[in-house]
């Protein structure tokens, strides 16, 4: 990703902003997919709309201009039971998927490090907090 070594831009503007962004999460969706560690929980999924809300979600997690309104990551998750492990299989891919987009080392560590607090609340070890 060409904006990759500007520090000045938000850690969004650094993974291309939206257009970026859903890149990544389409690689990382075709991972998930040929994974059979993990494809299973997302059998009869409409990925076009898991695509738009996993973009939507990541931009304003990384700091763009959209607002995440969909259903916290506790209720979209909790059915799942997803186990720990497979959870770490999931940010497996998603590392991956920035590696291949170009992403260099330190802004995949901030990815990881907003999204690794969610771990306790979307697995089996769920505790009562909402996102
Ligand atoms: C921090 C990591 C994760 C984030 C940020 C995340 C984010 C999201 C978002 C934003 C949605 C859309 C929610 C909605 O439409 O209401 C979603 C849905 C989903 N996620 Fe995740 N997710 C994560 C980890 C996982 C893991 C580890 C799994 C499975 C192993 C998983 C499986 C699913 C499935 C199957 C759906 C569709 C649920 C449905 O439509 O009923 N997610 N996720």
């Amino acid at each position: 990703m060409e904006n990759g070594s500007e520090p000045n831009l938000s850690l969004y503007d650094r993974l291309g902003g939206q257009n970026g962004i859903q890149s990544v999460v389409e690689i990382f969706y075709g991972k998930i997919k040929d994974d059979s560690r993990v494809s299973h929980y997302f059998r009869n999924i409409d990925y076009s709309k898991l695509i738009e809300h996993q973009t939507v979600f990541l931009s304003f997690a990384t700091g763009g201009p959209d607002y995440y309104t969909g259903r916290s990551l506790k209720q979209s998750h909790e059915h799942l039971k997803i186990t720990p492990a497979h959870f770490d299989d999931v940010l497996g891919h998603l590392s991956d998927s920035l590696i291949e987009s170009g992403v260099t080392g330190s802004d995949i560590v901030q990815v990881l490090a907003l999204l690794l607090p969610l771990k306790a609340r979307m697995t089996l070890d769920i505790k009562k907090s909402s996102v």
